[in-house]
């Protein structure tokens, strides 16, 4: 258990770094695996010489000095673990599982990368420090620190996803090469778990596949790939069970971060960027979700790039790289089994039966900095200056930015899309049925206002009951089809809530190259058509034969086509404003007050020819659609009809 006296004191060495860069004693009593490891950094240096055409770092490369360390025996040294610039890697790190070597991933290298919010004070806010580093196939980088230091900041970089608002300066390489990694060439699992709650999990899986895995694989191939997937992420026993949403009870929180982690694993993408991926788990779905990536990584040469908040020790042990970040600066980066050390040697070792990765974490964590109240000699902040000025001279960053160096130089093939996908007729069909049955069981899409449309004609029906050819119908029948077109299709906003869900998972799906813009407004459209002919056909009827409007079958059709296609029209509007405004009151707002202006001017409230010039006559009468719409109805009401 942890007690106040656990926590380490701060007692700042003499020399932190000092103790990181100083010469290697060569005792003769040293152990052989010391002296062996000597030679390989020998060895290592001439490579890095050779290959790089540079001039290697001053002073012998070396293990690292276990200093002060309290921790036990010193670990292997850095050299052994870690390097092997010419072939790759051979880290140790990945307790259990041995590399294949294989390189199906994408090497990832970051050099002296800033990203900053810009302000008028001191040239704005930066979340991120000029950072180096990178990232190999075969092996797993744990992007770790406390809450808000970058760590989501870091991954949206990396992965080209950065908010419009900030500003980005650095180096970010892959394969050596200046590529955009965004759209379809990486996969990644965002903090949030944004899937369609009316799917199951099998469901959402089996879609997924059959949309990012391609048409030559055949569809009993990608039923077994998906449900492999589904039993590794520990699925198997929830595959039946709808995701569910804000109304509907589903899986759990865990369950989703699992399902999200399943749906960008089906294809084996070369680069993963998982945030966060096992918030929500407990410690074994965390251990058992972190081996099979780690399988991922190792077996399938893959790379992977994962931030987490608070991995267990055999969680942590399944990481090969570690990078702590704090306030955006890095605190260390390098393999996991050497933190231990750096920590130790500043002057923070790790308590015996604690898990090295709180330790790191709580040594950094200044949100909640009690350490001058209990008397531990220095505060926090000054607990990751040191550490942070310790890393910045360490041998050990020195390494990062020679291996980042000797990386970038590898130039690699262009990056591929990563599953290069199912054909565009595929995808259409697929997400056309998949957003049928998104639209079927969700009581909001359609359903709900299908309820409020009947209502509204029954309304219309009983208001304007049979209303017969009297002088005053002509003006009856005019109001009556105005309303018809303008509110029946303002009713429209009623399912934005679920086009701003739509539009959620479209943006993930698209950002993560399952398919693009045109397969989804073809999937969405096809798949909305039976709803809205079924709302054009139903409530319509009702309101036209309780009014008594003109006779005739072809009247009719024509009344219901027109309404049918300006619901088309003003669905597809609302998808537009919801993927601006992706907030349901603002996107609300937004689109009441569209289709408001476009109401008024629709030449029933005042007439086109009084309409003033310019803007409102041209060009708003003719952007109005309820003009069309009006001038459809009023032509297929009065045409032919005579009154007394
Ligand atoms: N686009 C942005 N504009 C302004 N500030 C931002 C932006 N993106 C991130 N930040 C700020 O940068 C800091 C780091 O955010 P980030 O999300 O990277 O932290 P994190 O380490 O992932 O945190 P957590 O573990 O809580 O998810 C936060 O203070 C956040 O408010």
């Amino acid at each position: 258990m942890d007690t106040a006296a656990n926590v380490p004191r701060w007692t700042p060495s003499p020399s932190p770094t000092r103790s990181l860069l100083k010469e290697p004693e060569t005792k003769a009593n040293d152990a052989p695996s010391k002296r062996k490891s000597s030679v390989d950094e020998v060895e290592l240096q001439s490579i890095i010489s050779e290959e790089d055409g540079k001039p290697a770092a001053a002073g012998p490369m070396f293990p690292f000095s276990t200093g002060n360390s309290t921790t036990g025996p010193d670990p292997p040294p850095y050299s052994s673990m870690a390097i092997d610039m010419k072939e790759g890697k051979s880290y140790e790190g990945g307790k259990g599982l041995t590399s294949k070597g294989s390189r199906n991933g994408l090497l990832l290298t970051w050099t002296d990368l800033w990203v900053t919010v810009p302000g008028a004070k001191n040239g704005g806010r930066p979340l991120l420090q000029g950072l180096t580093g990178y990232a190999e196939p075969g092996e797993i980088l744990a992007i770790m620190g406390p809450s808000g230091s970058g760590k989501t900041t870091l991954l949206d970089a990396l992965a080209g996803r950065l908010s419009s608002n900030t500003q980005q300066t650095g180096e970010i390489l892959i394969n050596g090469r200046k590529e955009t990694l965004a759209f379809g060439t990486s996969a990644y699992v965002t903090q949030d778990d944004i899937l369609m709650t009316t799917l199951t999990v099998r469901e959402a899986v089996h879609f997924s596949a059959q949309l990012q895995l391609p048409d030559s694989m055949p569809t009993s191939e990608k039923k077994e790939r998906a449900e492999i997937t589904i039993r590794e992420m520990g699925l198997q026993g929830s595959a039946d069970t709808r995701i569910g949403g804000w109304n509907v009870k589903g899986i759990s929180g865990g369950q989703k971060r699992r399902v999200s982690i399943c749906i960008e694993i089906l294809t084996r993408p070369k680069l993963l960027f998982l945030d966060e991926p096992t918030s929500g788990l407990d410690s074994a779905a965390s251990y058992h979700v972190m081996s099979h990536i780690v399988k991922l990584a190792r077996q399938d040469g893959r790379t992977v790039v994962a931030s987490i908040h608070q991995p267990s020790s055999e969680v942590f042990e399944l990481f090969h790289n570690l990078c702590l970040l704090s306030s955006g600066k890095t605190v260390y980066f390098g393999p996991v089994s050497m933190a231990e050390q750096f920590f130790s040697s500043n002057g923070f070792p790790c308590p015996a039966l604690r898990n090295p990765s709180d330790h790191y974490l709580r040594t950094i964590n200044a949100d909640f900095d009690m350490d001058v109240e209990q008397g531990h000699g220095g505060s926090t902040e000054e607990a990751i200056s040191v550490l942070v000025k310790s890393y910045k001279s360490s041998e050990i960053s020195q390494r990062v930015c020679l291996r980042a160096a000797f990386i970038r130089d590898q130039k690699g093939g262009i990056p591929e899309k990563k599953g290069s996908q199912a054909s565009f007729i595929t995808q259409c069909l697929v997400l056309t049925e998949r957003s049928f049955i998104n639209m079927y069981r969700d009581l909001g899409y359609y359903w709900l206002r299908l309820g409020v449309y009947i209502a509204l004609c029954l309304c219309v029906g009983t208001i304007y009951y049979d209303i017969g050819k009297t002088f005053g119908s002509i003006q009856a029948r005019g109001s009556m089809l105005m309303f018809v077109a303008a509110f029946l299709t303002f009713m429209a906003i009623g399912g934005f809530p679920s086009f701003v869900e739509d539009m959620k998972i479209f943006g993930r799906e698209r950002l993560n190259g399952h398919y693009g813009v045109g397969a989804f407004v073809v999937g969405n459209t096809l798949s909305s058509i039976p709803y809205l002919l079924m709302i054009s056909l139903i409530p319509g009827a009702m309101a036209y034969y309780l009014v008594g409007l003109q006779k005739g079958v072809e009247h009719f059709v024509c009344f219901a086509l027109i309404l049918f296609v300006c619901m088309m029209l003003v669905e597809s509007l609302m998808m537009i404003v919801a993927s601006i405004v992706p907030d349901f009151l603002m996107g609300i707002i937004t689109g009441a007050g569209i289709q408001g202006v476009m109401m008024l001017n629709g030449g029933f409230f005042r007439l086109p020819d009084d309409l003033p010039n310019p803007f409102w006559k041209y060009p708003m009468y003719y952007i109005a659609f309820h003009k069309y719409a009006n001038q459809g109805f009023y032509k297929n009401e009065f045409q032919g009809l005579t009154f007394p």
